[in-house]
């Protein structure tokens, strides 16, 4: 296929400049039009460089705008793939993978907690009620750890909460704290009814088996409900 010369005009032209320039015995008026055609040939090149220029650039901030957005939108799909949309905690996948990555490092104490006869709020208020208390519990939770910790929402109204470096009867203690955060106050959401939990709290020495210390925190939670729920168990009160 011919390939199109897009300065095929400017070309003649300037072809027709250089034969003028090469006669010697061209009279002025023909380089004077030769000359003109090529004033005339050079500034419509310098508009078009000008248009071109300006569409580039043009382009340029578009594609600026576009690499922008998509890198936000990364984030937010990177951010939904790891957080529960209710709460805004960790998600199951996100917790252990958070668990696996302390626990490279150095030991930790791990608390589960599960809402007590959370069905029967469902059953009694309906489920966005439910929803709320979830939502208020987690609240709850937040402000209690005062930034110690990573809560992560692992099933419907079950949490856990990673202590990094922390012993287990610290981890018992504060437990404690968030049973009574919970039980101690109405639920502003619910202020009909009480909303209860109970917990489960286990120690994972650093480089151990986090779902060896999460069974056994789960044990412990078990122990919890099956004592009266509203209460903590640690692996060393477990009586099999
Ligand atoms: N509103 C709401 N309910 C949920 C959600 N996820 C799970 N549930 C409900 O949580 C309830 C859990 O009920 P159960 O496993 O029987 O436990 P429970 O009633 O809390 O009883 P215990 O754990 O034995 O104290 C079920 O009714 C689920 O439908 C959620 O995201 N929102």
């Amino acid at each position: 296929m011919d390939e199109v010369d897009l300065f095929e005009a400017e070309a003649l032209a300037l072809r027709r400049a250089n034969a003028v320039l090469a006669d010697a015995g061209t009279e002025p008026a023909a380089h004077r039009a030769a000359l003109e055609e090529l004033v005339q040939h050079y500034g419509q090149l310098m508009r078009q460089s000008r248009r071109l220029i300006s569409r580039s650039d043009r382009t340029e901030r578009e594609l600026n705008q576009l690499n922008a957005r998509l890198k936000q939108l990364s984030d937010e799909l990177d951010y939904k793939a790891r957080h529960d949309n209710l709460t805004g905690a960790l998600n199951r996948g996100a917790v252990f993978e958070r668990a696996h990555q302390i626990l490279e490092k150095s030991a930790m104490s791990l608390v589960v907690l599960d809402i007590d006869f959370f069905k029967r709020i469902n059953d009694e208020f309906g489920h966005p009620a439910g929803d709320a208390v979830i939502r208020e519990l987690v609240g709850r939770l937040r402000s209690t750890l005062a930034g110690t910790g990573v809560v992560g929402r692992v099933g419907g109204e079950e949490f856990t909460i990673l202590l990094a470096g922390m012993a287990l009867e610290q981890a018992v203690i504060l437990a404690g704290k968030i049973r009574q955060a919970i039980a101690g106050e109405r639920f502003q959401c619910l202020p009909e009814r009480a909303v209860t939990s109970s917990f489960g709290v286990a120690w994972a020495a650093a480089g151990s088996d986090f779902e060896e210390a999460y069974a056994r925190a789960d044990q412990a939670l078990y122990q919890a409900k099956r004592g009266g729920r509203n209460r903590v168990e640690s692996e060393d009160t477990v009586t099999g």
